[in-house]
């Protein structure tokens, strides 16, 4: 069950990024079981988990935070101009694993995308009982990109629907507060000036064939 300790506010070192992460995992956004946002109010995009074990046996099941881009070519974000713009850059957190609430039984990566850390954040404490999660526009097929930049909890099983939903509302809350971090910021924020390896893994993410 989920624990009823009081959550961290932050996950991972301040200092940034210690190995294995950045991890980076790419793909087509698939159907899930399609009770993210109709069961929870909470969308996810699915990318297949099928190599998962093989390519990255230190990806252990649970709740991770990083950032993400979306291929340009078939998804327009409202601040992109034309298809060759390059691909916006947003904070995500996301689940790796067989979601003990629902018993499943192969396991999936589920990737909630987050609304710029620029902007209010619709997950903010006080909320509760009317919290919004962040929605796109759907992009099923679109490639794309993550970077995994930290570890954030197991995954639990859970008593009812509304504690596993306040749980995810707090992953949000510790995902945005770790990314605001100066050593995290840097790869939702291109300011020019970041290390030369922050530099590649951003290259890497906004990088679409
Ligand atoms: C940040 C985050 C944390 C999650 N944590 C758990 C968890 O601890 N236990 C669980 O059973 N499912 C967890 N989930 C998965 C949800 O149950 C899942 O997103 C939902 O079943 C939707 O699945 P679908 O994409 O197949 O429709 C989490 C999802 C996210 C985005
Ligand atoms: N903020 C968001 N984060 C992730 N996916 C989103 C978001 N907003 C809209 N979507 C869309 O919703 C879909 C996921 O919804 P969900 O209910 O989890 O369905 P499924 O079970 O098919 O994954 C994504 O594939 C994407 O097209
Ligand atoms: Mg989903």
């Amino acid at each position: 069950m989920g624990s009823n300790k009081p959550r961290d506010p932050v996950a991972g070192p301040d200092a940034g990024p210690e190995p294995p992460y950045p991890v980076r995992l790419s793909g087509p956004v698939i159907k899930g079981f399609g009770r993210g946002s109709k069961d929870l109010g909470i969308p996810t995009a699915n990318i297949p988990a099928d190599d998962l074990s093989e390519k990255h046996p230190e990806l252990t099941t649970g709740v991770y935070y990083g950032v993400v881009a979306l291929d340009p070519k078939t998804y327009q974000h409202d601040s992109s101009e034309g298809s060759t713009s390059t691909a916006v850059v947003l904070p995500a957190v996301l689940s790796i694993g067989y979601n003990p609430f629902y018993k499943n039984t192969v396991r999936s990566v589920e990737i909630h995308i987050m609304p710029p850390l620029t902007e209010p954040s619709p997950t903010a404490a006080g909320q509760e009982g009317q919290t919004k999660f962040n929605r796109l526009p759907d992009f099923y097929k679109t490639r794309l990109n993550l970077l995994i930049l930290g570890y954030i909890r197991p995954e639990f099983d859970y008593v009812s629907l509304e504690a596993l939903v306040e749980d995810i509302r707090v992953d949000c809350e510790v995902a945005r507060e770790s990314l605001l971090r100066e050593a995290y910021k840097c790869y939702l924020i291109d300011n020019g000036k970041a290390p030369g390896k922050v530099s590649e893994d951003r290259g890497w993410l906004v990088s679409f064939e």
